[in-house]
């Protein structure tokens, strides 16, 4: 588990990261999302003792990154998939980190099989493809068989098979008890992996929450229906408290602030008959968009 009490950091007069409190579960992937800019790659360096919180802390197992005796056996992080020198190969790498942790040499061989780099494990990384340094990243973190892994955007560069590669070893990860935060720009994808997502704007906490509970928050959750006597059914849908009813061709409505059942219930007490009657469920991408839309710094301001 990842603990965040109060974490704050300030760069001279510019708030990064301001008063986060929250706990990243084990078991669960975590999604970590937020405009540019945000603060999520200060706040995952944070937990990694890499910047130093201006108040507050960030905690790894209970316990500070720094107090941590063999690091890279409890987080495994991947941050910069270009923090590798570019004369040495993957295996040379994956040996120094080891090394350096006392971690076994047949644990590079086992985590170079697992990302399927074992064909190149002797080429040098700078000659690495950006998928290519992607997997060495996620290679890294995995070495020390961590509880806790942190991965900042890790399908970044890679190709179809290699972001379902990805989706699956954060969902196995996760299933084997451990703790996956990921932070990522790619909605859809996060949709389909995360368990939860804490979403921050502008260094603040927006959400925290399962991911279906942020996209029941959306306003663009919706009901169509459709039925010979639209106007009648208007008039009823209009009388419920939160409905907004718009007319959507000949026969048709969109209702939103009423859920689909309701509806069902007061056409059938209105007695008018439906030809149809669907859900739609907003996008993680559209609840994204409303829930951020105040706290995109780098924005276009529509001129
Ligand atoms: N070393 C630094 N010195 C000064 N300002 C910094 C430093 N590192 C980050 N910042 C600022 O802190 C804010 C948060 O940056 P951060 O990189 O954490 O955001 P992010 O959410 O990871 O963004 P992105 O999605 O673009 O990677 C930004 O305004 C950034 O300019």
């Amino acid at each position: 588990m990842i603990t965040m009490r109060g974490l704050t950091k300030r760069f001279g007069d510019r708030v990064a990261v301001q008063d986060l409190t929250l706990d990243v579960a084990a078991g669960k992937v975590t999604g970590f999302l937020g405009p540019n800019g945000a603060g999520k790659s200060t706040t995952m360096r944070m937990v990694l003792g890499l910047d130093r919180p201006t108040a507050g802390e960030a905690l790894v197992g209970g316990r500070p990154y720094a107090a941590l005796r063999r690091p890279l056996r409890e987080v495994g992080a991947l941050l910069d998939a270009k923090a590798v020198h570019p004369g040495r190969s993957a295996r040379a790498h994956l040996l120094a980190m080891a090394r350096s942790n006392a971690i076994p040499a047949r644990r590079v061989d086992e985590v170079l099989e697992m990302v399927g780099l074992t064909a190149v494990a002797g080429k040098r990384a700078g000659s690495f493809s950006l998928g290519m340094g992607q997997r060495l990243g996620i290679a890294g973190a995995l070495l020390g068989d961590p509880r806790v892994l942190m991965f900042d955007e890790p399908v970044n560069g890679l190709d179809p098979d290699g972001v379902l590669w990805v989706r699956r070893l954060m969902r196995s990860l996760a299933a084997e008890g451990r703790t996956v935060f990921v932070s990522s720009h790619l909605m859809s994808e996060m949709q389909q992996t995360a368990d939860r997502l804490v979403v921050i704007g502008r260094g603040r906490l927006l959400a925290d929450a399962p991911v279906a509970d942020v996209i029941a928050g959306s306003s663009r959750n919706a009901v169509r229906v459709r039925t010979p006597r639209p106007d009648v059914l208007a008039a009823r849908l209009a009388a419920e408290p939160g409905a907004e009813v718009t007319r959507s061709g000949a026969d048709g409505l969109v209702v939103t602030g009423v859920p689909v059942e309701r509806v069902g219930l007061i056409g059938h007490e209105a007695g008018v008959p439906l030809y149809e009657l669907s859900a739609q469920e907003a996008s993680l991408e559209e609840a994204y968009m409303e829930l951020t839309g105040t706290s995109v710094e780098y924005g276009v301001t529509g001129r």
